[in-house]
């Protein structure tokens, strides 16, 4: 296994002979992260461990009480534990499934099935993590998808009415798209659409804000706590961007078109008597008029 491919491993134990022990049978495929109690425990786990072996009892907390815990931090929420004690009592086991645990071990316990049982849940979260983020990338692009802007939008939508922030969107959508996919193939359009969303994704700043690819040649902007001029000079850098990285590589190298996009933004203080399916139809109508009015451009213009 190379380097970074070994899972970091977060064992909680406080009996020096059962630690040795574990990083005997671990510690030549794994990185150890030894914690001796609970609170230094769900201080490392925050550092998000692939797995956490967890001794049932702890000097400070109960192994229930400290799963308990970690599932209900978002950061520690997902990790896997594994139960270990000497403790042969199925109430016992019965109940730190139910607190979230997903196995149980019991002292003593053969070196093999410890390391097959880790093995096995350590696998399963690396394929429950790779189908939550295939569940929210497009494809094509790695951007969030529609169904991830669709929720955020709404959730930011909340948070702009709680607080009378304004929250911006900007639909992004490339032009003449179709006679570039004509004039140059599917390859090269589908390299034009990557190429487009790096250059937008690379004007963001703020972890709030979020770019998804809303559909086929088109892309949008969420922005939150951003007001209306904010949004149209981002618009405006990212339009810049475009035009100047397609008319300096693709075309000069007979490679690709010399691609442009336009851009319609809206700006809302979200309020009761709104909806962010009206804020979209603002900004599509927006990028309707960038259309229109000679596309490669902004509207509102800046
Ligand atoms: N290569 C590629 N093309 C796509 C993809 N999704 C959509 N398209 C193409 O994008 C083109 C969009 O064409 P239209 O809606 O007619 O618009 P347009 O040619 O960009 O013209 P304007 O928007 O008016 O500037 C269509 O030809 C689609 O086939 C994709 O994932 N890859």
């Amino acid at each position: 296994m190379t380097e970074p491919e070994r899972p970091r491993l977060l064992v909680v134990e406080d009996d020096p002979t059962s630690l040795r022990l574990i990083a005997k049978i671990l510690g030549d495929a794994y990185t150890l992260i030894i914690a001796t109690n609970g609170k230094d425990a769900l201080r490392l786990a925050t550092d998000v461990p692939e797995l956490i072996l967890l001794d049932y009892h702890l000097p400070d907390i109960d192994g229930l009480d400290m799963c308990r815990q970690l599932r209900a931090n978002p950061l520690t929420a997902e990790i896997p534990v594994i139960y270990v004690t000497a403790d042969q009592d199925p109430h016992l086991e019965a109940e730190g499934l139910q607190a979230g645990a997903v196995d149980f071990v019991t002292k003593p316990y053969s070196a093999a099935v410890l390391r097959a049982r880790i093995n096995t849940h350590v696998q399963l979260k690396r394929k429950t993590d790779l189908l939550a983020l295939l569940a929210e990338r497009d494809g094509l692009t790695g951007v969030a998808n529609r169904r991830v802007f669709d929720q955020q939008l709404e959730r930011e939508w909340r948070r702009g009415r709680r607080r009378q922030a304004a929250l911006s969107v900007i639909m992004v959508d490339a032009d003449r798209f179709k006679s570039v996919n004509d004039t140059w193939g599917h390859l090269v359009g589908d390299e034009c659409l990557r190429g487009i969303a790096r250059c937008a994704a690379a004007h963001l700043k703020r972890p709030a804000d979020l770019l998804a690819r809303y559909g086929g040649e088109e892309f949008v902007l969420l922005l939150p706590e951003t007001d209306a001029g904010s949004a149209r000079a981002l618009a405006e850098r990212i339009r810049e961007e475009i035009q100047i990285r397609f008319a300096n590589t693709a075309v000069e190298r007979g490679e690709g078109p010399c691609l442009t996009a336009s851009f319609g933004c809206a700006t809302i203080i979200p309020d009761e008597q709104s909806s962010p399916e009206a804020l979209l139809r603002v900004a599509d109508r927006n990028l309707y008029l960038a259309k229109t009015g000679g596309r490669n451009r902004v509207e509102p213009a800046v």
